[in-house]
């Protein structure tokens, strides 16, 4: 890592510790992602492997541009070099706001959503259709657009990837198909997209509990309090469709981009 000079640790991604970099050739500044390749299993590494793999194909305004892998054999490290973002994450966004007692205008929770489904749209439609698998405001990012990041536990879809991952905290966004121990699909970034939608409302998760069996059961059931009541029903409406028990019938992709206050964004784009 001799080309970088390492400015902060900003933080952790999954199994990771992230830090702000100077490039040294043209001063430009980059988020490091550190993780120890050498206590990991062969699937770790493996999934290492695909992490970057990932991340290297996508391209897309709404997505953590990744520029460069650097393996370190004496350290046994490696460094996946991303774009930094000014904003930070989501996470410590909405914690501040919680902390101020604000809440964030319904216009500014339909301009974050719009992106990250934009960036969903980007990473289902591919023909090797990746899975993120770990949609949370602590891996969206903020600069001039949104960003999602942290492929960390992105599978691609025609990858076998076995249920149990080794879960990094509480598993707020976790869907009832999950906890069934049914495969991850498409679906299941749609409940978690709408867990997402329901924390920038209210501040905090739709499922909260003091374990992780009564947590299951919340979600199962998707038992939630109302979002505070200055939203729109068309707000509640759409966190009511993606948290809909039954995968079936959540929105797809497609039926979130089109809804209208989505839709009108990205007319305004063209
Ligand atoms: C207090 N946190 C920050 O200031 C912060 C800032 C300004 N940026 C970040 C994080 C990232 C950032 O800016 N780009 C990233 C790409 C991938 C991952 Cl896993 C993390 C980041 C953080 C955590």
């Amino acid at each position: 890592m001799e080309a970088f000079q390492f400015l902060d640790n900003i933080g952790k991604g999954s199994f990771a510790k992230v830090y702000k970099v100077l490039r040294k050739a043209d001063q430009k500044v980059f988020v490091a992602k550190e993780m120890e390749y050498g206590r990991m299993s062969e699937k770790e590494k493996q999934q290492l492997v695909n992490e970057v793999n990932i991340l290297r194909e996508l391209k897309h305004p709404n997505i953590i541009k990744y520029y460069d892998r650097i393996v370190d054999k004496q350290t046994q490290k490696l460094y996946i070099i991303m774009e930094y973002c000014e904003g930070g994450d989501l996470a410590q966004f909405l914690k501040k706001l919680k902390k101020d007692k604000e809440y964030l205008p319904e216009e500014s929770v339909w301009k974050i959503f719009s992106q990250i489904v934009q960036a969903l749209c980007e990473i289902h439609r591919r023909q090797n259709k990746i899975l993120h698998r770990d949609i949370k405001p602590a891996n969206i990012f903020l600069d001039k657009t949104v960003k999602l990041g942290d492929f960390g536990l992105a599978r691609m879809l025609n990858i076998n990837s076995e249920f149990a991952h080794t879960q990094v905290g509480t598993p707020y966004y976790m869907s009832p198909e999950l906890i069934e121990e049914h495969k991850y699909n498409e679906k299941s970034d749609i409940w978690a997209c709408g867990c997402l939608l329901y924390e920038m409302c209210s501040l905090q998760p739709p499922f909260q509990a003091q374990n992780y069996l009564s947590l299951a059961m919340k979600i199962k059931s998707a038992q939630y309090d109302n979002i505070p009541q200055q939203y729109t029903s068309e707000m509640k409406r759409v966190i009511s469709w993606c948290l809909s028990v039954n995968q079936d019938q959540r929105p797809s992709v497609d039926d979130l981009l089109n809804l209208p206050r989505i839709s009108i964004r990205l007319r305004e784009k063209r």
